[in-house]
């Protein structure tokens, strides 16, 4: 098997446990409610914008012509990505100046940016890009299966387009042939590439949990006393 099918065979309960997801499932058919969805996309925000910067951090890293071009582009792409967000979803769920302002990363996301940053800052390339692959991987994934549901919110029927678009799944190929050729050159690196790659797919489920429940930090999981 190649690097890349061992990886996400590895991670198979992760990509199970997303594609039933409550949020996923109302998402796709159109159940959620916008305020789930609103509170999810405001956490996507913030972590789109630190997704970028990590891949800026790469560049930086980056040894090869090649890798710096991949981490630029895909950091300003992202970027970008993040800036129409801004001008276009917010508008419409009309989130103003004063919500972004006071807008923090609820738990389960500030853990998996942390968890990136541990990745780009504290190891080597190869298991910073393994560290950041589970994100497009699982939502192309998503994005294909659910690709024939048409939700009636112009919003939520958006997002499965976005993802489920042919350019996004040419993108996806290209980044499994670099785990591949990263695995190959670090042999050394194969453990930590697995496990970096297991975390992330992890906090993508923590990711929909969070949107599910409106995590913050106020509330601890309530716990009856024995
Ligand atoms: C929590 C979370 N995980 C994954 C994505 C999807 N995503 C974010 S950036 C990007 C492009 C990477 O090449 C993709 C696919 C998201 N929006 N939010």
């Amino acid at each position: 098997m190649r690097f890349d099918e061992v990886v996400r065979e590895e991670a198979d309960g992760y990509w199970e446990s997303s594609m039933v997801h409550p949020f996923v499932k109302g998402l796709v058919q159109g159940t959620l409610p916008m305020e789930n969805f609103k509170f999810y996309m405001m956490q996507d925000a913030i972590y789109l914008k630190h997704y970028s910067k990590i891949l800026a951090i790469a560049a930086s890293k980056s040894e090869t012509n090649q890798e710096m071009a991949y981490y630029l582009e895909s950091a300003r792409s992202i970027n970008e990505a993040e800036l129409e967000l801004h001008r276009t979803v917010f508008k419409e769920l009309h989130i103003g100046e004063q919500e972004q302002a006071e807008l923090i990363p609820a738990p389960a996301n500030n853990n998996y940016i942390n968890h990136m940053y541990n990745a780009v800052l504290n190891e080597s390339l190869p298991v910073a890009f393994a560290a950041l692959l589970p994100c497009p991987w699982l939502y192309q994934s998503i994005g294909e299966e659910y690709k024939d549901e048409k939700p009636t919110q112009k919003l939520y029927r958006d997002w499965i387009e976005l993802y489920s678009s042919k350019e996004f799944k040419d993108q996806l190929g290209i980044q499994k042939q670099m785990l591949n050729k990263y695995a190959k050159e670090h042999p050394a690196d194969h453990q930590k590439m697995k496990a970096f790659f297991q975390m992330s797919a992890y906090y993508e489920c923590k990711f929909w949990d969070m949107a599910w429940s409106l995590e913050n930090w106020k509330e601890l999981t309530p716990y009856e006393l024995a």
